[in-house]
């Protein structure tokens, strides 16, 4: 049998990443035909013709609600949600997709609410603390829902809800030599990989001058969209499609608060500095930082870091003893699961 799949999540890596991990574990379960709906010219709209160029990819105008909620510009985000959701609805009658999972972001809202409508079977992946806003519209219909963490804040529905982690992108093997072949770096020295997010973050890039003007017996990967390399031991990319082969085999990681990044450097086993973003949408990343709170996690605002905590703590970092993969990757369960509820695969 080949089932007819839809997909949506996005805006940011984040959302999409989980879908990208789910619909990989999918592959090697069943034979289907994807539909994506996109966000038109966020991430996943480039990325998903890239990484299922078979798939119907088809992006959306969609625009999330301003906050505060009572802004009166959301009055015509919400009248375009629902036009997109006639749209999508129309479109769906036609394919009759067997299942619809959702991963987060506003784009999902249009896409649940015609799933809903026409009795498709909903699954939801949340990644955060503190549930999102689209999740909490579309929860009450699904069949399922995946979580990151136990208690998630605005989770209505823990009886048909599964604390299966996020579904990540983990490398098939590690190779560390070649890995540090392409930074062009020696294996003599740790490595510590600095990002923020899928989007950047000048604040991490503008601390990391300073730590940098000082520490050379350790290597850094520095994702940034601004920042010029001057160091011999900085690489600086704008993006890496593989970072997560980088994590793997990196021994510390500074990061924002965003669920997805922090559940690899949890997978991973990562000593980590984390600075969630002041600004995120209900303060979910100072929230999902503090749920993954453990020895070596070290956690700052914003207002309370400069470059001297993170040359102390960096200037312990060493090596780890291995770079293998301990853990399974939370994408298996949730595909079972979800092929399991529909009488099987
Ligand atoms: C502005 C915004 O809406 N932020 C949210 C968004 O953040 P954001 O998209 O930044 O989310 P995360 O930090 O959770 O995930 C980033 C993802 O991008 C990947 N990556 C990053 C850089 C790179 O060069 N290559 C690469 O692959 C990371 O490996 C990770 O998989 O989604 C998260 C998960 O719902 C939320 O917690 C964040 O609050």
């Amino acid at each position: 049998m080949k089932y007819n799949i839809v997909v949506s999540g996005g805006g940011t890596g984040g959302h999409y990443y989980p879908a990208y991990s789910v619909i990989k574990e999918l592959e090697n379960n069943i034979d289907f035909n994807l539909t994506y709906f996109t966000i038109y010219n966020r991430l996943d709209y480039f990325k998903v013709p890239q990484d299922f160029p078979e798939a119907t990819h088809i992006p959306l105008r969609v625009k999330g609600l301003i906050r505060p909620l009572y802004s009166i510009k959301n009055i015509s985000i919400l009248l375009n949600t629902y036009k997109n959701y006639l749209k999508v609805k129309k479109i769906m009658k036609n394919n009759r997709p067997d299942f619809v999972i959702l991963t987060g972001g506003y784009v999902t809202v249009p896409v649940g609410l015609a799933a809903k409508d026409l009795k498709i079977p909903i699954f939801i992946l949340e990644q955060n603390k503190i549930m999102g806003i689209a999740n909490k519209v579309l929860s009450k219909y699904a069949k399922k829902i995946f979580l990151t963490f136990k208690n998630t804040i605005g989770n209505k529905y823990p009886e048909k809800s599964i604390i299966s982690g996020n579904p990540l992108r983990v490398p098939n093997t590690i190779n560390r030599t070649k890995l540090l072949k392409n930074l062009k770096f020696d294996d003599n020295k740790p490595l510590v990989t600095v990002f923020g997010g899928s989007l950047g973050s000048d604040f991490i890039d503008n601390l990391m001058i300073d730590v940098y003007n000082h520490i050379n017996d350790i290597n850094f990967l520095h994702i940034s969209k601004n920042l010029k390399s001057q160091w011999s031991n900085v690489r600086v990319f704008k993006y890496l499609d593989n970072l997560t082969e980088y994590l793997s085999i990196s021994d510390m990681a500074i990061s924002r608060g965003g669920a997805t990044s922090l559940s690899e450097i949890d997978f991973f086993e990562l000593p980590a500095i984390i600075i969630p973003w002041g600004n995120s949408a209900e303060n979910q990343q100072f929230l999902n930082a503090k749920s993954f709170n453990k020895e070596n996690i070290h956690i700052f605002t914003e207002n309370d870091i400069n470059s001297k905590d993170i040359i102390d703590i960096i200037s312990n970092v060493h090596k780890r003893k291995d770079y293998i993969i301990k853990k399974e990757n939370p994408s298996k369960i949730i595909t079972k699961t979800i092929l399991d509820s529909l009488g099987g695969a």
